[in-house]
């Protein structure tokens, strides 16, 4: 085995670099996914560790949870995951902090397989037989629901959202006709002409805040108030891991801005900027010519991206979790059950962490 080059720079496994670049990207993606790979790559972090000493471990998997961390800032099951798994590093010496980082990872992603299943069970027993649910967006939490309805022989039927700008609603679609659902996919515009034949909504979470408020998908808040103005039911499914501890104590939930080309291509930007420039200059700006790309951040022309909005409790009937169905005003009471006053930072959560302190 190698030695550590250097302990102090403990140096991060490139499979741990590689799942954070898929969550950064999205080719990992959904809270609960994004949950389970990095709990997976924590324990490959610590499996390949090169450390030699606790102290050189412990920088090793500190380092692998920061790089995970710092891939996307809203969904809060990724820093829960990161956290949950340091917390049950124990051991004196590289092979124990290894072997219990290993198995707490697999618990991880057993118990959080285990919670989907059971949070699927209850949110099934708000669907009844013949149900159209509409979706928005694409989350596991969510599909469960419907999956374990189906399973019981209760007939669903689905209106998918299209979800731009990602579209991750064909995700959604292309599963729930795994499953035999019929679907009908709509583009995100038509949402509130097809609440009248919608007996719910159902949608997933990234975060969930101590007030009730429910972090997803952007457009879930319209979506919640065309469903209430319509007085269509709207129900969160989100295992306890979407929780946000930190909004128990004061603290906003980030909301993600990713790239506007997620909206607007370069080609399509000069198509708006300088229609009559024609061509040649389109070309130039896809292959990232640098004049086109200085130009272009000199424009006036703004694109945002917001990824998630906030969707205020009021709209929202019921939070579905593992742990039994909530009205969204009283999740804190499950949020300090399960936390506590829990606001370190996951890295900061390591049992070896007091080791270095001395350093
Ligand atoms: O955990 P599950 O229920 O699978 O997904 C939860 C949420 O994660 C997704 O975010 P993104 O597509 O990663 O931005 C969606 O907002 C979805 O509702």
């Amino acid at each position: 085995m190698e030695s550590d080059p250097d302990p102090n720079q403990p140096a991060v496994d490139p499979a741990v670099t590689d799942t954070a670049a898929d969550i950064a990207t999205m080719r990992i993606r959904g809270a609960a996914t994004i949950a389970d790979a990095a709990a997976a790559a924590l324990a490959t972090q610590a499996e390949r560790s090169t450390a030699t000493d606790p102290a050189a471990f412990e920088r090793n998997l500190r380092a692998g949870a920061r790089e995970l961390y710092e891939t996307r800032p809203t969904a809060v099951s990724l820093p829960n995951a990161l956290r949950y798994v340091l917390r049950g590093v124990e051991g004196e010496t590289v092979a124990a902090l290894r072997k219990s980082t290993i198995e707490r990872a697999d618990t991880f992603r057993t118990e959080l397989e285990q919670a989907q299943s059971t949070l699927g069970e209850i949110g099934a027993n708000r669907l009844r037989d013949g149900d159209v649910v509409m979706t928005h967006c694409h989350s596991t939490d969510a599909l469960s629901c419907i999956e374990a309805a189906l399973e019981s022989g209760t007939h669903i039927e689905a209106i998918v959202k299209e979800t731009r700008p990602r579209k991750q609603g064909h995700i959604t679609a292309r599963q729930l006709r795994e499953l035999g659902v019929p679907v009908t996919l709509i583009v995100d515009n038509a949402a509130r002409r097809y609440l009248d034949e919608a007996d719910h909504v159902l949608v997933g979470a990234d975060s969930i805040a101590a007030d009730g408020s429910v972090i997803n998908k952007i457009g879930t808040s319209g979506l919640a108030v065309n469903a209430r103005e319509r007085g269509v039911p709207v129900m969160v499914a989100a295992q306890t891991i979407k929780l946000h501890p930190d909004t128990m104590t004061g603290h906003t939930v980030a909301i993600e801005m990713r790239d506007e080309q997620e909206v607007l291509s370069l080609e399509e930007r000069v198509e708006i900027e300088s229609p009559s420039e024609g061509a040649e200059s389109r070309s130039t700006a896809v292959d990232g010519n640098d004049d086109k790309d200085s130009s272009q951040s000199e424009s006036d022309l703004t694109v945002e991206n917001p990824a998630f909005d906030v969707t205020p409790p009021r709209y929202i009937d019921a939070i579905v979790t593992e742990r039994g169905q909530f009205p969204p005003e009283s999740i804190v009471t499950l949020m300090r059950e399960l936390f506590g006053e829990t606001t370190a930072e996951p890295w900061e959560e390591c049992v070896c962490s007091r080791q270095t302190d001395h350093h």
